[in-house]
């Protein structure tokens, strides 16, 4: 897609903002279409519960009034953390490298359930070997480099018709963390989780790293670019603008864990309506997920205790949406299948 010519401030943070209040909106219409066709259809109003939100959601923000899902994507942004010097993670930073390798055999998890649920899959290397500085010690990024990161995100997700992300990047519960304390104040502790499994004393230590970066960020309440740009990472920055990109080019979202719900928070605390294309695919068994999930105002459609990340849960939820889909456009109306309405 094409960016916006550069606003005339010349601050990268500006144009991110200045899309913020150019987002498209529900198509009225297309919902109203696949209301009058539930109606019809042979089962009893509302019987199919959220199956039918799903479709009209779908509806809503594809702007199609008979919404179909042919080109689904799960998108994986990965990068790497310098924060992992702190010991915050059960898992070395070689992890990444070997888990893009992973990716492209066709080896992880998210691939499995991209092959069952027949959904593309990308992978978008932003600077793995490189880590961004440690968070406790300095910032993230840059503004250019943070904008550039979100504009990366906006840029890699043409041609799909549901976007399901996800992210791949050791250390970064513990980024997430420090954004979410960043955004939502409160202790450090609260936000924190065994991400890959760390025990109580590292789970400790990731509460400890994550004051201490909020700390040296300038404390909790900043401005949510800022919080994003000093305390978060690539992966989350791109998600983030994948997350805007989709909702001007009409393509609906599925968030996936704990960590992409980090880039969702930063949207939302800037603007709450920003995440009305994205659905929560799950919630994640991270401790913190349901909290973060209910301030952004978002149910999450499954809970099975997954805590994987790389697009797990909202490749999963692909297939809940498809099979909604399925049911709204080929079941019979009451009038087709000769079916007396009560
Ligand atoms: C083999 C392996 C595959 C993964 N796939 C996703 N993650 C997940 O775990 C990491 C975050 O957890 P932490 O903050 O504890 O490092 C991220 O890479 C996330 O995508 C994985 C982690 C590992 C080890
Ligand atoms: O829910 C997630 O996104 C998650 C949880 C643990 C590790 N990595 C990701």
């Amino acid at each position: 897609m094409v960016l916006p010519p550069p606003n005339p401030t010349g601050l990268p943070f500006e144009d991110i903002r200045d899309l913020l209040t150019r987002m498209p909106g529900p198509d009225e219409s297309a919902v109203a279409e696949v209301r009058a066709r539930d109606a019809e259809l042979t089962k009893p109003a509302g019987a199919l519960g959220r199956l039918e939100d799903i479709v009209e959601w779908v509806a809503a923000w594809s702007g199609n009034g008979k919404p179909r899902v042919d080109r689904p994507l799960v998108a994986i942004f990965a990068t790497a953390h310098g924060v992992t010097a702190q010991g915050v993670s059960a898992f070395p930073d070689a992890v990444n490298r070997q888990m893009l390798e992973n990716f492209a055999a066709g080896g992880a998890a998210v691939n499995q359930l991209c092959i069952a649920n027949d959904i593309g899959l990308k992978v978008f290397d932003l600077a793995i070997e490189v880590p961004t500085p440690d968070i406790t010690t300095a910032d993230a990024l840059d503004e250019p480099g943070c904008a550039a990161t979100i504009a990366f995100g906006m840029e890699a997700i043409v041609g799909a018709d549901l976007l399901c992300l996800g992210e791949m990047g050791i250390g970064n519960t513990t980024v997430a963390a420090a954004v979410y304390h960043g955004l939502y104040g409160g202790e450090a502790r609260d936000w924190v989780g065994p991400g890959t499994g760390v025990d109580a004393e590292g789970l400790k230590r990731k509460a400890d790293v994550v004051a201490r970066a909020v700390a040296r960020a300038g404390g909790s309440g900043l401005d949510p670019l800022e919080v994003l740009r000093r305390v978060g990472g690539r992966e989350i920055a791109a998600v983030a603008g994948a997350i805007l990109a989709a909702r001007l080019q009409r393509i609906p979202v599925l968030l996936d864990g704990y960590v992409v719900t980090a880039a969702a928070a930063v949207l939302h605390a800037l603007d709450p309506a920003s995440l009305d294309h994205c659905l929560a695919a799950h919630r994640s068994a991270e401790p913190a997920h349901g909290r973060v999930l209910e301030r952004i105002g978002k149910r999450p459609l499954l809970d099975l205790g997954m805590r994987l990340g790389e697009g797990s849960g909202a490749a999963l939820a692909c297939g809940i949406v498809r099979n909604a889909l399925a049911v709204h456009q080929g079941m019979a109306t009451f009038e087709q299948a000769a079916v007396s309405r009560g």
